[in-house]
């Protein structure tokens, strides 16, 4: 399957960044009108790719410039013959500078302009340019009933910039947000559209650079980078002459009783990443059960914090966590191995555990919490997680000095150092169990064949969720262990094994 993301840019913005390219755009010359009607022609070119022969459109219109845009695609689908009619939330009267330039503009061109109301007949495509990234604070009236009255009309929607109601930085619906079918960006990328209650309200997303001069905007730095084939790590080929002990010995660390499967599935997806050894460590009844599964993981029983100890005198990585449980066992097994001067992937109850102060973070750790765990980790409810996701990996990764993935729709990966990275893809067949032991196992494959732990989550998160992406074509019912064999293709895919 192609990377149906390849022709968005890389670098993400936050709000106040677009604002900033646009003003420097503006400064160096171009008018702020030229980019309010490059943009208009842009939104317009892509509603008419998407919705050919629909002949009719409908703009609810709001009062800043992003309102001027939806003005300006009216006043073109007029002119092209197409039924166009602007709904104005706000008086147009009220319009400024470029705004009501683009109002003048569509009246010119003949576009019926009415008041919206609560009543108001919407008709052919709508096209959102209520709030774009002017957005502050949680959507007022009438923009709200504005927003749901679209929502609910069942007609196709194309937002202009950013969909109505969603915060440009975080990604989260300020109360209530568009729900696009398209979604037309400009200029630069904003995190927003890819994180939190984005993949709900973006639908398909397409991205105009209005020309900007690509100095200008690459002097600007970027809030977060989208991670794509192109900036994710790539393993080195392996030379014909490699052996397995130059791609790490890792160990997990899992699997109280009745939580056998999450260590293994972990271990598994160590293996199927390429590590050179993989060890077990795990409650002794689970042992069997392993061997039969997994012949080529060295699985192992352990009782104590001494026999775990020992075992990572030999290793060079540990994925800690997935069933490890929050009882005595596993409380001891995770102060153990927090003891261990190796690179670390803590998941699941791990965090869980540290989240109570039951262990501390060694140095080179990847956390890997979901929302949930976040929380816990945070001190704070999940609604706050979500509401801004960026913020709350960057906590995380400041708070414990490492690198931390949050995951679901939108997963964020950051470091100590202020390096952000979101990725798009995934799917919500991933909803299910098991998939973030999968995570974890694969992060740490990666760092037991020398990434670094920033680069190595960034290449885990990316396979993992294209995966995801790969095998969701059956629907859901996806088994976590599914992902194996369509990670280890992705993976050569990507970075071939030999030259
Ligand atoms: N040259 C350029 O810069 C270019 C910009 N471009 C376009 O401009 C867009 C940015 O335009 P912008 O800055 O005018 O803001 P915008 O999103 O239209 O809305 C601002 C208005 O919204 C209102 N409002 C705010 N919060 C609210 C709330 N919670 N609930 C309700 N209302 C709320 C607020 O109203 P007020 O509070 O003042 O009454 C304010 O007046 C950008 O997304 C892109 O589409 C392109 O044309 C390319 C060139
Ligand atoms: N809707 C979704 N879209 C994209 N990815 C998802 C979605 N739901 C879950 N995932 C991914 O699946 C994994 C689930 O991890 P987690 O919640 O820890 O599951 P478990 O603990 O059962 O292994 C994460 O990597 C997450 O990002
Ligand atoms: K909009």
């Amino acid at each position: 399957m192609p990377d149906s993301h390849d022709d968005l840019p890389i670098p993400l913005y936050s709000a106040a960044q677009v604002r900033e390219l646009d003003a420097r755009l503006i400064a160096a010359g171009t008018p702020g009108f030229e980019l309010m009607q490059r943009a208009g022609h842009a939104a317009w070119r892509a509603l008419r790719r998407r919705w050919p022969d629909a002949g009719a459109l409908t703009v609810l219109a709001g009062r800043g410039n992003n309102a001027g845009d939806g003005y300006l695609v009216a006043a073109l689908a007029k002119r092209a013959g197409w039924l166009a009619r602007v709904l104005a939330v706000c008086n147009p009267a009220q319009l400024q500078g470029d705004a009501a330039k683009a109002c003048d503009e569509a009246r010119q061109a003949g576009v019926e302009i009415q008041p919206w109301r609560e009543c108001a007949r919407l008709e052919g495509v709508l096209v959102d340019a209520l709030l774009g990234t002017g957005l502050s604070g949680e959507v007022r009236e009438p923009y709200a009933q504005a927003i749901r009255q679209l929502n609910a009309s069942g007609l196709p929607v194309m937002a202009v910039d950013i969909p109505s109601g969603l915060s440009a930085d975080t990604g989260r619906a300020l109360g209530v947000a568009v729900r696009a079918e398209l979604t037309v960006t400009f200029i630069g990328l904003k995190l927003g559209l890819l994180t939190g209650d984005a993949p709900d309200c973006v639908g398909a997303l397409a991205f105009a650079d209005l020309q900007a001069d690509p100095q200008i905007v690459a002097g600007l730095p970027a809030e977060a980078v989208r991670l794509a084939a192109g900036n994710v790590a790539r393993l080195a080929p392996r030379p014909r002459s490699a052996h397995k002990g130059r791609y790490g010995h890792l160990l997990v660390v899992g699997g109280d009783r009745g939580l056998g499967g999450a260590a293994l599935l972990s271990a598994e997806s160590a293996l199927r990443s390429g590590a050179g050894l993989v060890s077990l460590a795990t409650r002794s009844e689970h042992v069997p059960a392993a061997l039969a599964r997994r012949a080529e993981v060295m699985s192992v029983g352990v009782s104590s914090a001494n026999q775990l100890l020992a075992l990572m005198e030999r290793v060079d990585v540990l994925v800690v966590g997935p069933g490890l449980g929050q009882a005595a066992w596993g409380r001891s097994l995770l102060s153990a191995a927090a003891r261990g001067a190796r690179a670390q992937i803590w998941d699941a109850d791990a965090l869980n555990l540290l989240s109570v102060g039951a262990a501390s973070v060694p140095a080179n750790t990847v956390l890997t919490p979901h929302p949930g765990e976040a929380a816990r980790l945070l001190g704070c409810d999940i609604s706050a997680v979500q509401a801004d996701r960026p913020a709350a990996v960057r906590a995380l990764a400041r708070k414990y000095a490492a690198v931390a993935i949050l995951k679901g729709a939108g997963s964020l990966i950051a470091d100590p150092d202020g390096r952000l990275a979101v990725c798009d893809h995934g799917h919500p067949a991933m909803a299910g169990a098991g998939l973030g032991d999968v995570l974890a196992g694969l992060v740490g494959g990666l760092l037991a064949q020398g990434l670094p732990p920033f680069e190595a989550a960034c290449l885990a998160v990316w396979l993992h969720a294209r995966a995801g992406e790969r095998l969701a074509v059956q629907g859901r019912g996806l088994a976590a262990g599914d992902l194996f064999p369509v990670v280890r293709q992705l993976l050569e895919e990507h970075a071939p094994c030999l030259n």
